[in-house]
């Protein structure tokens, strides 16, 4: 981890939470007064049916977009204030994102993608590409290391996002719908490595339609317009099916 937690703080907390968006004038409330806290280690998963304002609520505690009021608290610390290079520091450092649009640099191989957010995070070249090998092993991309990512499927680059998002092991993970375009197969080697790293300690908020996801997490907290309307914990020990008849074991 790349910066020491503040004691007995939460990875995240926000209060009064609102989004609202102006669409030819007229308001669109997407998010309506979250108040929301979660935990260092925790897992939770944010459900709820189209437009209840899941992305942007995830969006906005990675200040990929702004909010209208309320606030925004990663480890203790204010951050709807930031500027934008703030936050590009906080994100490097701390917040580690998986969403719909990957973002990958084209001229870079899938190695070199995984690994600069960790050499970027002041990661040494050799962990940085034990890490990375680790990563792309787990998501089964090890051959594809010195592809480029226009040489790969939307579910490859898909993974190949997921593994540069955990490279720097950051200490939040925030995800939104990181196995929507995956077939079982690559979706189970997600969940297996989502489950892996929440057992050592990774933070994760993930959005997700997909019940299995959400059966690996400690908590489901459930949107419906733009407010929280179920705020549940999972049974503790729970097994499901992870896809191509394999048995996924989801806790540990
Ligand atoms: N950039 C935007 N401009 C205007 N309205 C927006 C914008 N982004 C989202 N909205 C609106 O905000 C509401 C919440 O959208 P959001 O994408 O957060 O929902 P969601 O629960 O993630 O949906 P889905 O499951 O379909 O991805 C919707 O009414 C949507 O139309």
């Amino acid at each position: 981890m790349t910066t020491a937690s503040e004691a007995g703080q939460p990875a995240i907390r926000t209060v009064n939470l609102v989004k609202i968006y102006q669409t030819g004038g007229l308001p669109v409330p997407a998010v309506r007064g979250v108040d929301l806290r979660v935990e260092p280690g925790e897992f939770v998963a944010v459900m709820g049916p189209s437009g209840s304002g899941k992305s942007t609520l995830v969006h906005m505690l990675g200040g990929l977009d702004t909010r209208t009021s309320g606030e925004i608290w990663v480890e203790g610390r204010r951050v709807d204030t930031l500027n934008e290079s703030a936050w590009a520091v906080l994100r490097r450092q701390q917040i580690g994102f998986v969403f719909q649009f990957f973002n990958l640099v084209d001229n870079m191989t899938v190695a070199d993608n995984v690994e600069l957010p960790a050499l970027l995070a002041g990661t040494t070249p050799r962990h940085a590409r034990e890490r990375r090998e680790y990563l792309l092993g787990e998501l089964g991309l090890a051959d594809k290391a010195d592809s480029a990512p226009a040489q790969l499927s939307g579910g490859e680059q898909q993974r190949v996002a997921l593994a540069r998002a955990l490279a720097n092991q950051p200490r939040v993970l925030l995800a939104d719908e990181p196995t929507g375009n995956l077939d079982s197969r690559n979706t189970r080697d997600v969940l297996r490595l989502l489950g892996e790293v929440h057992r050592q300690g990774q933070t994760i908020v993930l959005v997700t339609h997909d019940g299995r996801v959400a059966g690996l997490a400690d908590r489901v907290v459930t949107l419906l317009d733009g407010q929280i309307v179920d705020d549940g914990a999972v049974a503790p020990r729970r097994r499901t099916r992870g896809g191509a008849g394999d048995v996924v074991e989801l806790r540990s």
